[in-house]
């Protein structure tokens, strides 16, 4: 339990006697899986999987499957849930393992493999000793299906995220184990990706291995977000929070593509700015202000991850911003600044025309707004740009590039 979440009293007047806000904060936490009967919204998804994996409860080959959908749409939740009851509802005689890898860590095929036969390989059973590091992948390999033997008639293996992944050869020889010979346990893969393109992507020899139903997850409306926050309510003190709290944050993150994960995050960050503001109950202010920082947090990813010449482009946008009593610019003015910027930095300068682009792809990613003008039929159309967040912060991103910040020296 975290300090945070405690409910009961302290006696030391050094520390405050519980928490006004939360009386259980681990419910909002990113990495919390919650239990079965939090899962709102989902069932449909949940009765299709838990068909493709029926077979392993029986004691056959469950069935591989793709998920696809947005980020924070459930899949990994729904297929470690369903695996999860796979294990528990199996036959008498029947045992299913499984495994959860995450490939953004595990995004090598030696890491893989590795990460999966230390996970299913339960020692004391099987006597095998896994090490974590050192071995060929070849060798994992063969631990990995001896400790599977030694244990399991089926095992579900969630690959999450497996776009991640460097290479697609995991992905074929784990298909392919059963009917190669080299296990008699059978394997059920659930991969999941957020990129639709994935198995197109994929050698001809990998796609016809891995034969595999498809699951789509629906982005949540705003509803569903609610009820996905109602049902996580008791992290709050009872009456901590003010009616439209939930409601707003829900329409909040509905606007993002429905991601149940920003939904709890905007609730929990309303509920730590209300505590800080030493407010008794969290208000739709806060919502407000957790939304904010949220929207910053973002920004400040899309422009430190921005290539430089585009950090170039947004920094000329500032200096005119942060100079001027307008927030408005055209192109022309803008890219007069960015020469000189350019200069300044020793950096290559693009073409007006390459310049233009960069705008748009800024004005695309929601940084910049661009508003066409029209100057009548002699002037004619020109492009104003203005930057959406407040300038200052954008410079201040900006400067953190070791290579702009030579231009904060001027
Ligand atoms: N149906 C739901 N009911 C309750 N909580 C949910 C639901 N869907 C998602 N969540 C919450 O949102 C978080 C994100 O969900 P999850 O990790 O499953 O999304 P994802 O689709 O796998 O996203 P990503 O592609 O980013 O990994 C989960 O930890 C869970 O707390």
């Amino acid at each position: 339990m975290t300090p945070d979440s405690s409910s009961s009293s302290v006696d030391d007047p050094l520390f405050d006697s519980g928490h006004r806000i939360f009386s259980n904060k681990d419910l909002l936490k990113i990495g919390h899986v919650p239990e079965a009967d939090r899962i709102v919204g989902r069932d449909e998804e949940i009765a299709k999987l838990a068909k493709r994996l029926n077979g392993a409860v029986h004691g056959y080959s469950p069935e591989n499957v793709m998920i696809y959908g947005k980020t924070g749409a459930g899949k990994s939740l729904v297929s470690r849930h369903v695996s999860q009851r796979a294990q528990n509802a199996a036959e008498a005689g029947v045992s299913i393992g499984t495994a959860y890898i995450d490939c953004a860590e595990d995004n090598t095929e030696t890491q893989a493999v590795s990460s999966l036969a230390a996970k299913l390989n339960d020692e004391s059973i099987t006597d095998i000793t896994v090490p974590h590091t050192g071995l060929s992948t070849s060798k994992y390999y063969k631990l990995l299906w001896k400790t599977l033997d030694a244990q399991f008639d089926s095992v579900i293996i969630i690959l999450d995220e497996i776009d991640l992944m460097n290479d697609d050869s995991v992905l074929m020889k784990l298909s392919r184990a059963e009917e190669a010979g080299k296990i008699d346990c059978s394997i059920g893969i659930i991969a999941i990706s957020n990129k639709i393109q994935y198995i197109d992507k994929l050698n001809e020899r990998v796609r016809s291995s891995f034969q595999h139903k498809e699951l789509f997850f629906k982005p949540y409306d705003a509803n569903q977000l609610r009820e996905i926050m109602a049902n996580r309510e008791d992290a709050f003190r009872d009456g901590v929070l003010s009616e439209d709290v939930i409601p707003l944050s829900a329409a909040f993150a509905a606007q993002e593509h429905g991601d149940a994960r920003k939904a709890i995050d905007i609730l929990r960050h309303a509920g730590e700015v209300a505590y800080e503001d030493g407010a008794a109950k969290v208000q739709e202010k806060h919502v407000r202000q957790a939304q904010q920082h949220a929207e910053k947090d973002r920004f400040r990813e899309l422009v430190n991850g921005a290539p430089t010449q585009a950090k170039a482009a947004l920094l000329a946008l500032t200096e005119l911003s942060v100079n001027s009593d307008d927030d408005a610019f055209l192109t022309s003015r803008v890219y007069d600044q960015y020469e000189r910027i350019c200069e300044h930095l020793e950096m290559d300068i693009l073409s007006v025309r390459r310049f233009r682009d960069i705008l748009k792809e800024q004005a695309f990613l929601g940084v910049v707004e661009i508003e066409k003008i029209n100057k009548g039929s002699a002037g004619g159309i020109h492009l104003q740009n203005r930057l959406i967040e407040d300038p200052h912060v954008v410079r201040e991103t900006i400067l953190e590039d070791s290579w702009m910040r030579d231009w904060a020296a001027e």
